[in-house]
Order: structure tokens, then sequence, then C-alpha cells
């Protein structure tokens, strides 16, 4: 870390408090406490939209080792509202570097706090449920009641409507790479680049549209698919997205969602959501597959889920679905498949930059659902 040792404290709004040093930007940051298991891949967790109001705390005990590159970004920010790590690296080491996290996190103005006993935090956000918590940080620290006070002024997550905060103002397309076979249109909830790259790579012209589209706007780029994003918040909040599934759905036109995308095509088959106690985030998620009994390992950062059983069918608007997909670590629902339309989606990320690839296939499902339908 460059500069001088500057206090810092992690306050969640239960009382209990971590103590360390300043990392990144000084001052105040605000938001849900959770925490991420991934061992790599940190530059992509910090930029990835539905990182939006969270304090991300990273169980990997060293971060930052490789630095920060251009290429690696997810959006074109961090996201995060607040970091927490244990040992920062002194000296970043990588060949596609071109500076530092600490670098980076002061720059984007994202206030961390470093030294914190992040497995005792870790351990604690499991047992009581990832919560509202601030990072504060400065020569003179208010006493921890004001800063308590501060945090139990702040939002909670559920509820929270997000999208809107992250999604592009203005259209655009990403061309396809090679020849244009399909034409999709892609809701922005909070969408990282790395999507519609993949789309684009299987010949996909992909038109990303701004979360407040309305139906005719997707209509206009005349879709042979229709894609929904991840993105941050509570599902809950999603009418307008959900309403937009719906009209997709009835229109049989096929349609993919990721993640938000599963939670929102879920309500819109008519499940419900509900706010895990800490979510899944990290690299390493099991997800079972109950057509085929495969187990893929799959990249996951979600803190709500759909109600529903492993292998569950059940009657929606749109006729029949399955709940085709489970966790492994605690049966919650991982992915859709609807029997009478085409749409399917999973709560995980196929398109992990970085990695695993066990679930990137699935891109290519949703091409196979676009060459059925225009056979
Ligand atoms: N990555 C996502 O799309 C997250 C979806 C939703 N915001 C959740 O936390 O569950």
């Amino acid at each position: 870390m460059s500069g001088t040792r500057t206090p810092a404290a992690l306050v969640l709004e239960d009382g209990r408090v971590f103590r360390g040093a300043a990392y990144g930007a000084r001052g105040t940051s605000l938001g849900e406490a959770v925490f991420c298991t991934g061992m790599t891949g940190y530059q992509e967790t910090l930029t990835d939209p539905s990182y939006r109001k969270q304090i991300v705390v990273q169980t990997a005990p060293q971060i930052g080792n490789t630095g920060w590159n251009d290429e690696d970004d997810e959006s074109s920010r961090i996201w995060v509202a607040g970091y927490v790590v244990r040992d920062p690296a002194r000296t970043p080491s990588n060949w596609r570097a071109t500076r530092s996290l600490d670098d980076e996190l002061r720059e984007q103005g994202i206030v961390g706090i470093a030294e914190v006993d992040t497995r005792t935090l870790t351990r604690h956000l499991r047992e009581h449920g990832a919560m509202r918590a601030g990072v504060f940080s400065g020569d003179a620290l208010a006493p921890v009641e004001e800063l308590l006070d501060t945090v139990l002024a702040s939002p909670a997550m559920k509820g929270a409507d997000l999208a809107g905060e992250v999604t592009t103002s203005k259209p655009y397309v990403v061309p396809a790479e090679g020849q244009r076979l399909y034409r999709v249109a892609a809701l922005d909830l909070g969408i990282k680049a790395n999507t519609p790259r993949q789309l684009a790579k299987r010949g996909i012209e992909v038109h990303v549209l701004p979360a407040t589209s309305s139906m005719d706007d997707v209509l206009a780029v005349e879709p042979d698919g229709v894609f929904l994003s991840n993105g941050p918040g509570d599902p809950e909040t999603q009418r307008h997205a959900i309403e937009l599934t719906s009209a997709t759905l009835a229109r049989e036109i096929p349609l993919f969602g990721i993640c938000f995308g599963n939670q929102i095509l879920g309500r819109a088959l008519g499940l419900g959501t509900y706010k895990m106690r800490f979510g899944h985030r990290g690299i390493n998620v099991p997800v079972l597959d109950t057509a085929t009994g495969r187990v893929a390992i799959t990249a996951q950062n979600h803190g709500f889920a759909l109600e529903g059983e492993p292998g569950q069918r059940f009657e929606s608007p749109f006729g029949a679905a399955i709940v085709s997909h489970y966790c492994a670590n605690d049966g919650t629902v991982e992915g859709l498949r609807c029997q009478d339309v085409p749409a399917f989606s999973v709560q995980y990320h196929p398109e992990a930059a970085a990695g695993p690839h066990d679930a990137n296939p699935l891109f290519d499902e949703f091409v196979g659902l676009m060459e059925t339908k225009n056979a």
C-alpha cells in the first residue's frame, strides 16, 4: 500500500466492528456486506454491476497480486460500494498490469479497508446473514455509536431497485463476429461485457437496450431472441422487466436469462423470490442439472433466489415449466426451463470471465433455440 497507515473501521448493522487500515480511497461507504470466495478474478468482481451497493469481503487472504489491467473490466467502472481485504499486495506483478489495485480503488473513489480478519468476518456473515455495513476511514474516526447510526440509517438490499442506476443510457450494438446469423435484444439490467462478447462469438448481433426499453423498442430490433442480463438489487422490484419478459414469452420469441434474468423469468412464470441468508458469491459453486444428473462448477454472485424445489414441474401462464437446475450445496433453484415456449434461464454465469467455463455451452443452447424457431 502506498502512503502512511490511516485507520479504518468496518461497522456491521448488528454492532460488530472490525478495525483495520484504510485501503483505496479514504472516506465513508455504505452498503450490504457480502463475502466472495473467488481466489482469482477480483478485477471482474469489482467491475460487475451486480455488486452495486454492496461492500465486498474477499475471503482469499491476499488480494491485488496481479494489479489492475486495461483488459479485464466487466463494465466501465468499479461498482462495489466498499472493499474489504486482509492482506493487500505490496508489489503487484503481472505482465498485463498497468497499475496497482490500491491506485485504481483510489482513482475511482472506492473506500476500502485492509488488515481485517476476513475469516472471522465471513463466519459472522454466514451465521448472521449478509447485512448493512459501513466502511469508514480517516485519521479522526467518529465514535462507533455514531458510525453505527450512519449504518442503521442506510437502505437495505431487500426492496432495492438498482437496475436503473447501472443500465446503459442509450442502446448500443455489439456486432457479430464473422457472418451474422441472429439478432438478439439484450435487456441491460447490469450486463457484463463478456456476455455480448460470448453471443457475438456465436454469430449474434447484440442490441443492448436500456432497462426502461418498451416492448416496441425490443420488437424494433426484429430480434431472433431476447436476453435478460444479470443485475443488482431485489428482483421483486423489476416489474417492468417482468412484464417485458411475459410479452416476450407470449410471442414465443426465444429467451435466455442469466442470474437476475433467471429471477425475472421465474417471476414472470409465477414463482416467488426471497432474500437468501448469505447468498452465493464465488467461482466454484456446484450446480446439478436434473435432466442429466451432471454437475457443473459455476461462477455465481447472487443474494436472492427463486422459490422452488429441485426438479419441480409447475404450471405457469405460459404452459408447463421445470426447475431444471439446483445447487448441490443447499438445494436452491439454479435454473428454469419452459416446456411449451422457447425459454430457459440459469442463476449462474456461463460468461464467467475468470472462469470456470463448465456452463459456457449454455450460449450454444440459446443459439439452438433460435435455430429451431427459424427452421
Ligand atoms: N448477479 C446478479 O444478477 C444478481 C441478481 C440479484 N441482484 C441477486 O442478488 O440475487
